[in-house]
C-alpha cells in the first residue's frame, strides 16, 4: 500500500487513499511493466498463475497499442506506415514508453447513489486499453452528458489520455470518464495504460505547430504531474487544464 506513486507494485482503495476526503468504492492493484526483468519478481507470487497471466496480457496489449500508435501517427501525417524504413523518433519514444496494468474491482454497493467507483478524470498517458467485464459502470462525458459504455464481449475500450492531447497539440482530445457502482453485482476492469518514458518531456510535436496552429500546451513531465497531483490546485482544475495556454 505504498504512498510512492513510482513504486512498481501498488494496491489500495479509492482513487488516492492518502488524499481523498471521501473514498470511492474501488480497490485496485497496479503493476508496472518495465523494465520487466526488474519488476516481475516484485509482482505478487500468489495466485501462482498471476505473473504469467499479466506478462502475457501486457505483451499482447503492448502489441495492440503499437498498432494503434502507428495509425495515429499516420493520421497526424507524422509517419508513413507503408514505408518500413521510416521508423521515426516519435514512434521510437512511443515504443519505449512505460506500461502500467491496473486491475480495478468495484464491489457491489448497497447505496450506489451515494458514491462512485471512480470520480470523473482523464487518464495520464497516451492511450489506455480497457477490458471491462459484463457489468455496466463506465461512463464517458460526451457533449455535456454522461454516456454509458456498454460492455461488449471480447472487446477493448480505447481511451485517449492527456499525453496524446498534448503531443497532438489538441487534435486528439483526452476523454473525461467515471465509473458508477452497482447495487447487486461487483465489477472488474483491467486497464493497460501506455505513456511516454517516465523521464521524457511531453510537448506538442514541433511538426504540428505553425502559424495557423500555434502551440496550445506547456511542456510537461512525470515529476510535474506528481507535484500537481499533490497540490491544492488539483482540487479545482485538472492536470491537463493546468498545461493549457490560456
Ligand atoms: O473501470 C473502468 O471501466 C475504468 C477504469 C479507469 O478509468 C482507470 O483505471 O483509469
Ligand atoms: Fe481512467
Amino acid at each position: 500500500m505504498s504512498t510512492d506513486m513510482r513504486s512498481p507494485v501498488r494496491y489500495g482503495t479509492s482513487s488516492n487513499q492518502n488524499k481523498d476526503d471521501i473514498f470511492c468504492w474501488r480497490d485496485f492493484l497496479k503493476l508496472s511493466c518495465q523494465p520487466l526483468s526488474d519488476v516481475l519478481p516484485l509482482w505478487p507470487s500468489s495466485p501462482v498463475d498471476l505473473r504469467q497471466a499479466v506478462l502475457d496480457y501486457s505483451k499482447n496489449t503492448k502489441f495492440l497499442y503499437l498498432m494503434l500508435t502507428e495509425a495515429i501517427l499516420e493520421s497526424l501525417e507524422l509517419m508513413d506506415i507503408t514505408n518500413n524504413e521510416n521508423e521515426n523518433d516519435e514512434f521510437r519514444e512511443f515504443k519505449d514508453g512505460s506500461q502500467l496494468i491496473v486491475v480495478n474491482c468495484y464491489p457491489a454497493c448497497p447505496e450506489p447513489d451515494l458514491t462512485l467507483g471512480l470520480p470523473p478524470h482523464s487518464d495520464y498517458g497516451l492511450l489506455t486499453l480497457l477490458l471491462q467485464d459484463e457489468v455496466q459502470g463506465l461512463q464517458i462525458q460526451y457533449e455535456g452528458r454522461w454516456v454509458t459504455v456498454e460492455p461488449l464481449p471480447d472487446s477493448l475500450v480505447v481511451n485517449i489520455g492527456d499525453h496524446l492531447e498534448i503531443f497532438s497539440n489538441g487534435k486528439y482530445r483526452s476523454l473525461i470518464h467515471r465509473v458508477l457502482v452497482n447495487p447487486s453485482k461487483s465489477r472488474i476492469s483491467i486497464a493497460s495504460l501506455h505513456s511516454l518514458p517516465f523521464n521524457s518531456v511531453v510537448q506538442p510535436s514541433p511538426k504540428l505547430i505553425n502559424e495557423d496552429n500555434p502551440r496550445r500546451y506547456l511542456d510537461t513531465d512525470f515529476a510535474s504531474f506528481l507535484d500537481y497531483s499533490s497540490s491544492s490546485e488539483s482540487k479545482r482544475k485538472s492536470f491537463l487544464e493546468s498545461r493549457k495556454f490560456t
